[in-house]
């Protein structure tokens, strides 16, 4: 009998397209899979379909299709050690995707019907009483600020180039305030910092080489200092394919960060508020067809 999956796509994302999913669907079938098409119809939907697949079967397999703020928004809708997950990178960025190594829907439906499902960790964000999962990074301070200046209108139009136009109006209206982490027990004083989960970050760039979704643990980039020179600097390396070193830039391993300063701060690439925030590492959180 044909496996049972459930396909949840959001078909407001970058690569969306109703050919792609038929496709997709035709391939499952093929591929042994029964796949249930849900299409959501608003941001709240994805968690809402996860939450309701992981309440209602013992063992589900969802297959997420879309970028990384609809995967974020299914994985904050399952069961920790429940589900397992599949990509289908219909994104913009599809950083997850890039992570896993699939850099196509082919690569992904072969994942899909052949791969072989890994645990992953992911960590978990707690700021005033709310809770959030994140699978990629976390960003407090300039970051969280880009992104939440980024407006969906001008990320339809020019993609990616949404954030360079959002990072433009940062640098025009300057955060000086330091950051105060506390990472593992120890203090740490900074401008910004990226809480990696994974390696990559904003689409092909690495950030954080050491940091991997299969190893439970954070890689922290602390950005000190916190002149425009600094970041402009960390830009230049990522886009040039280097790791950004050098002054003001430091990356350390960590499980368990409490941040007690109130800058704007985004999981995954979705703005979620502001600090004081606490973040812990949830080991064996999903399996991901790898
Ligand atoms: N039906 C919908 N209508 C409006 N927004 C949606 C819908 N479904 C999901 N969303 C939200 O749209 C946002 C962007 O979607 P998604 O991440 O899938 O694509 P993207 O922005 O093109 O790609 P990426 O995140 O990889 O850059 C997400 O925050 C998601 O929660």
């Amino acid at each position: 009998m044909a496996e049972r999956c459930f396909l949840i796509v959001n078909p407001t994302s970058g690569g969306y397209s109703r050919q792609k999913i038929a496709e997709v669907v035709n391939s499952l079938e093929r591929g042994g899979k029964a796949p249930e098409l849900l299409l959501t119809r608003c941001a709240a939907d994805a968690g809402l379909f996860a939450r309701r697949i992981c309440t209602e079967e013992a063992a589900p397999f969802i297959v997420v299709g879309g970028g990384d703020g609809t995967i974020n928004g299914v994985l904050n809708g399952l069961a920790p050690g429940k589900a397992t997950l599949a990509i289908l990178p219909l994104g913009t960025a599809n950083v997850l995707a890039k992570e896993l190594g699939i850099r196509s829907l082919e690569e992904a439906i072969r994942r899909i019907t052949g791969g072989e499902a890994r645990t992953m960790a992911v960590g978990l964000l707690e700021a005033q009483g709310e809770k959030r999962y994140f699978s990629l990074m976390a960003g407090i301070g300039v970051d969280g600020a880009v992104v939440e200046d980024v407006r969906l209108g001008e990320k339809r139009v020019v993609g990616k180039g949404a954030y360079l136009l959002a990072a433009m109006r940062r640098l025009a209206a300057w955060d000086r305030e330091p950051l105060r982490i506390r990472a593992d027990g120890r203090e740490v004083e900074c401008h910004s910092a990226v809480i990696c989960n994974g390696a990559r970050y904003g689409g092909d760039f690495v950030l954080a080489p050491t940091a991997d979704i299969f190893t439970p643990g954070f890689q922290v980039v602390c950005i000190r200092g916190g002149t425009r020179r600094t970041y402009a600097r960390l830009a230049l390396d990522l886009f040039r394919g280097r790791v950004p070193s050098g002054p003001g830039i430091t990356t350390f391993p960590a499980r368990l960060l409490e941040i007690s300063t109130a800058k704007a701060v985004q999981v995954d690439g979705d703005y979620v508020g502001r600090g004081p925030l606490r973040i812990v590492v949830v080991e064996n959180f999903v399996r991901v067809l790898a």
